[in-house]
């Protein structure tokens, strides 16, 4: 099976699958999300969920053309079809077509009558109904930000980008205008702006500023079922900002949590409001599961993928969900060099990878109009799930499992770990295809597997290191124990993380009443990681502040080098250029003050294999690191040559992350007592293995790898951190 050529094998039931919903045909069956009805028909607080029904829609077809080409008819209010082909870029008037014919238009007078009513609103609608891109547009059409800005979250940076764009395309205006987004580190919006995308966590760090969020009239939490960290943490500092405007007669707050798949009792007990289903879908979504278990994820997808592209038209676009980074890179190669063999027999493809770490232009790329003769194939991480719509995707692969971190309160550690998808992720996944016409869904897993799978994914809150969350929450004066959480994180993990933080130096006091110390306060005011922050307070003592600054803004961007399959050793050549002999952060350095120094760097970036738009951001994050570290006074002081200060320095900030080579050539982190490989991407890779090394990130996939590494001396943990070494046994320090 190893091409994924084999025509005659069916990988897939010949019947779909039910929606949950029991809508839907045997044959045809209508994309669907959470049991819904069910959910509905019980009562919040003796509060009764109501069904909001839409008129019904003359829904597109597709046509097949005698050239194999579909036409994607978009139905139009009067009735008549618009041929758009799927693959242009609409006009205004056909946006505007585009716009009435989404469920959600149909009941827009009655959200907006609701929205007068009542201060939250609680909605639930089918993915694609047109939540995210029209609810903003009915409120600010309807005058609801005459005397303040609609903010609109979103948990992923790509997913706030590209709807904004799309936003303002139908509002006609330039992005950044009467539409815009905020992510960190960017912020595409005017003094005009009202309607303004951000992530969860830009508008908490807004919130640091102003409790009260006054830029706001509206503020709608979308994608409320995904339960990051920071939409949870927003649920409960935009109640208090609503209950607080309200009691001091300030300009009322209206809260709109918006989902297709969230559970809606939890919520509306959180609210205290009754929960709002939309009701009315936009394309039908064909499901199929595989017959049998497969036993290799990867190989099922390819199969699918190659029977989709001989039996369907060429402009059937194709979105398969992956789990990350490597294996996203390793299949597009696998697609491109099958197509290639098979180029007399197959159309061609173009493959389009979409992930956290590329580059965000590169992220882009598969949002433009694709080509009618040429299959478009996008492999993403689930940053494609929810949110966003990628023009021409007709079919979705679902591979069933997703990169989640989590934290072992154990070790103390952080880790990326494969797991199954929730059953509420596998339907936003389902609802990537039917967004510009009828779709089908492929799931390389059984429906048996999928009624295992849980319902929902467990809060974020509940399975990660919350550090930076109790951080922010007491720079606001809130003791997370007693936060109003939606879900509230165990007393343990809570412990855990103020302990952490005691052991920064960030609060005092922890058991009996947190406070933040003055570096507490200092750190809170950067928007990076809590251990990050420390490294940038203590660089100046250290005398490496110039160093860290650039250290730091690099480690929170992406991937600064190119890797290429065609020119892999002259890449490996550009890069041994840079290559610190101590390392991969001094490694790192040495590109970026390399970068910092050079006049033309596209040409430069391109001979040297080196990212430019990458480089480029970090560059950006380091000005405005820079900015807060001038404010705080703090001497912006260099090492020079002297670049062990800034080794030891990253262990005041990073202690958790130090381990030991074993006989075996493993190493044993510290705290924990995980045993892992250095990544491939190191320098230290196949080559000297340090007897001490400080990391950046553990990955724990089937094998543990220690990302990003430096060699340290033992002896710098003794002067350094003293308390440490001493309990953990150091070597050096029991000499
Ligand atoms: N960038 C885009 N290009 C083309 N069509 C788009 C784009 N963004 C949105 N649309 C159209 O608008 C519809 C509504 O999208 P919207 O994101 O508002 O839906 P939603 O209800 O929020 O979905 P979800 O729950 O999946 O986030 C899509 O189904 C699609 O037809």
């Amino acid at each position: 099976m190893s091409t994924g050529m084999e025509s005659k094998y069916l990988l897939t039931s010949k019947t779909p699958v039910k929606s949950p919903h029991g809508g839907g045909t045997k044959t045809s069956v209508s994309i669907s999300s959470f049991p819904i009805k069910r959910k509905l028909q019980s009562p919040v607080n003796g509060i009764e969920n109501v069904i909001i029904k839409a008129p019904k829609l003359n829904n597109g077809s597709a046509t097949t053309t005698s050239n194999g080409k579909s036409n994607v008819n978009t139905p139009t209010p009067n009735g008549g079809i618009l041929h758009l082909n799927g693959k242009g870029i609409p006009s205004k008037q056909q946006l505007e077509l585009q716009r009435q014919a989404l469920p959600v238009y149909k009941v827009r007078q009655r959200l907006i009558l609701e929205a007068r009513r009542s201060e939250t609103l609680l909605l639930m609608g089918e993915t694609g109904s047109g939540k995210t891109t029209q609810i903003p547009q009915f409120l600010y059409e309807s005058g609801f930000a005459q005397k303040g800005m609609i903010g609109i979250t979103q948990p992923r940076r790509v997913a706030a980008i590209t709807v904004a764009r799309r936003v303002a395309q139908e509002q006609g205006c330039r992005l950044g205008e009467t539409v815009g987004y905020t992510v960190r580190f960017e912020d595409c919006t005017s003094p005009q702006t009202r309607i303004r995308f951000l992530t969860d966590g830009s508008l908490l760090r807004e919130a640091i500023a102003d409790r009260l969020l006054r830029q706001y009239t509206v503020l709608i939490l979308d994608e409320a079922h995904e339960r990051t960290i920071n939409t949870d943490v927003l649920f409960g500092i935009v109640k208090e900002a609503q209950k607080q405007r309200r009691q001091r007669g300030l300009t009322p707050l209206k809260i709109i949590v918006t989902s297709a798949t969230m559970d809606i009792d939890h919520f509306g007990k959180y609210f205290n409001v009754r929960g709002m289903y939309l009701e009315g879908k936009t394309y039908p979504v064909k499901v199929m599961h595989t017959k049998e278990t497969q036993p290799d994820y990867l190989n099922a997808a390819l199969v699918t993928l190659f029977q989709f592209h001989r039996a369907e038209p060429v402009n059937h676009d194709v979105l398969i969900f992956l789990t990350g980074q490597e294996e996203i890179e390793a299949m597009a190669h696998q697609i491109r060099q099958i197509a290639k063999t098979h180029d007399a027999e197959l159309s061609p493809v173009r493959v389009f990878p979409l992930y956290a770490q590329l580059p965000q232009n590169k992220q882009l790329e598969c949002f433009l109009p694709a080509h009618a003769n040429s299959r478009k194939i996008v492999l993403a991480t689930n940053i494609a799930e929810t949110s966003v719509t990628i023009p021409g995707i007709r079919c979705v692969i679902d591979c069933g499992f997703v990169k989640r971190r989590v934290y072992n309160p154990s070790s103390g550690l952080d880790a990326l770990r494969i797991v199954r998808v929730s059953q509420a992720q596998a339907w936003q996944r389902c609802g990537r295809a039917g967004r510009d016409a009828p779709g089908t869904c492929y799931r390389t897993y059984t429906q048996a597997e999928m009624e295992s799978f849980e319902n929902m994914p467990k809060p974020e809150i509940l399975r990660s290191n919350i550090c930076s969350t109790v951080l922010q929450l007491l720079a606001l004066g809130i003791d997370c124990r007693t936060f109003d959480f939606l879900d509230r994180p165990t007393p343990e993990a809570v412990d855990d993380a103020y302990r952490k933080l005691e052991a920064l130096g960030a609060v005092r006091n922890y058991k009996i009443k947190p406070e933040l110390t003055t570096l507490g306060q200092q750190m809170s005011q950067f928007p990076l990681d809590p251990r990050y922050s420390k490294l940038l307070l203590s660089a100046s003592a250290f005398g490496c502040m110039e160093e860290m600054l650039s250290l730091v803004a690099v480690l929170s961007g992406e991937n600064v080098f190119v890797s290429s399959n065609e020119k892999r050793e002259l890449a490996a050549l550009a890069h041994a250029k840079f290559t610190s002999k101590h390392g991969d952060h001094l490694t790192l350095l040495n590109v970026f003050s390399a970068f910092l120094k050079t006049e033309k760097v596209k040409l430069w970036c391109h001979d040297n294999f080196l990212n430019t738009r990458n480089l480029s951001y970090a560059r950006e994050v380091r000005k405005q690191l820079q900015e807060i570290v001038e404010r705080l006074d703090l001497p912006l002081n260099s090492c020079g040559n002297n670049q062990d200060q800034v080794r030891k320095c990253l262990l005041i900030g990073l202690f958790d992350n130090i381990a030991e080579l074993q006989r075996d050539n493993t190493y044993l982190t510290i705290t924990g007592r995980q045993r892992a490989r250095i990544h491939p991407s190191s320098v230290f890779h196949g080559k000297y293995r340090p007897e001490y090394v400080i990391f950046t990130e553990i990955v724990l996939t089937e094998r543990n790898f220690l990302r990003q590494v430096s060699e340290i001396n033992p002896d710098w943990i003794a002067d350094v951190l003293p308390n440490y070494a001493h309990l953990n046994r150091i070597k050096s320090s029991l000499k």
